[in-house]
């Protein structure tokens, strides 16, 4: 029996990542096409890094969102299902908080998520544990929120080749300035990690363009001054703010800080951000339920009401 296979399915065949696969039967002398998923493509989905992220989304008008969790509140595991509920609701980047007793830069839903998980007793070593089974399973990237410290005690070095490991695409140091990045952009850079550099409405002009060349991923801006927490409104010197950072770079840029409903979700990615930032009200969500499971749930729901404010 002459069996003639048509050009396309020779195509199909060469290519069975293309989502279908070719099946023969011997006993009907047919061939036909069936949808297909290779397994690989299930373990470990293509997960592309910050800055990539950034460049697909505005390429199709869309504007990230990133929500921010602290890690170990209520617990890990909860956790690692609370970023699998995050990535399947659209989130564009999920920035994941390692929990520090002397988080200076944390209003109190932050600190409060951060000392329950330190009485948990959660530590670095945990996290990342959990990081390498989780980020497999994420179509998202992971960015890092970590005091220095436990980097220094890690040794910077060693820090950046761990957290390389568990499939973390970016980092967020919020305590280390710019002139003591050199080693930490090193190290990251060697790792292929994206460092994430801040900036605030009192970083004067000049030093937020040095900040703006050496970030990595994005650029953060810090709304308002203080510390992170929900805020009536979002500050009203974000748009000069934005646009005198966007004439220093072409960089995308991330608005976060006091961020915490629908509206102001609206009203940043229409000032121009190209990323906005949602932490102490998801933390929120987490911390006042009654349960993980009831956590999870309103996590969903609520993640579901910010993404659909986005273009
Ligand atoms: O909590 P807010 O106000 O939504 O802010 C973002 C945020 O939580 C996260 O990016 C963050 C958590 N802790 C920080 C400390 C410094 C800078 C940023 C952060």
């Amino acid at each position: 029996m002459a069996i003639t296979l048509k050009s396309s399915c020779f195509l199909q065949l060469k290519k069975p990542e293309a989502g279908f696969q070719v099946c023969f039967s011997s006993k009907r002398a047919t061939i036909s096409l069936k949808r297909y998923t290779p397994v690989a493509a299930i373990r470990t989905m293509e997960t592309v890094g910050l800055s990539a992220t950034f460049t697909k989304l505005k390429k199709e008008g869309k504007v990230a969102f990133i929500p921010y969790i602290t890690a170990g509140d209520p617990d890990l595991s909860t956790t690692a299902e609370a970023l699998k509920v995050l990535d399947s609701c659209g989130s564009d980047i999920i920035e994941l908080g390692v929990p520090y007793s002397d988080p200076l830069a944390d209003g109190p839903v932050i600190q409060a998520a951060a000392t329950r998980s330190l009485a948990k007793g959660t530590n670095l070593n945990e996290i990342l544990s959990m990081l390498k089974e989780v980020v497999p399973q994420l179509s998202c990237p992971i960015a890092l929120f970590t005091y220095y410290n436990p980097i220094l005690k890690r040794g910077t070095e060693k820090f950046m080749s761990t957290i390389r490991e568990t499939g973390v695409h970016g980092l967020v140091v919020p305590d280390v300035p710019l002139e003591e990045t050199e080693t930490l952009r090193t190290e990251a850079k060697k790792n292929g990690i994206e460092l994430v550099l801040l900036t605030t409405p009192t970083t004067p002009t000049i030093r937020m363009k040095a900040i703006v060349d050496a970030a990595e991923g994005f650029v953060y801006l810090v709304s308002s001054v203080g510390v992170t927490g929900a805020r009536a409104s979002v500050s009203a010197s974000v748009p000069s703010l934005l646009q005198e950072i966007k004439e220093a770079t072409t960089k995308p840029v991330a608005v976060g800080f006091g961020i915490s409903n629908p509206e102001h979700v609206k009203q940043v990615a229409g000032w121009g951000a190209d990323g906005v930032i949602v932490g102490s009200a998801m933390v929120k969500v987490l911390g006042d339920a009654k349960s993980p499971q009831e956590g999870l749930k309103e996590l969903e729901a609520f993640t579901r009401t910010l993404k659909a404010a986005l273009p």
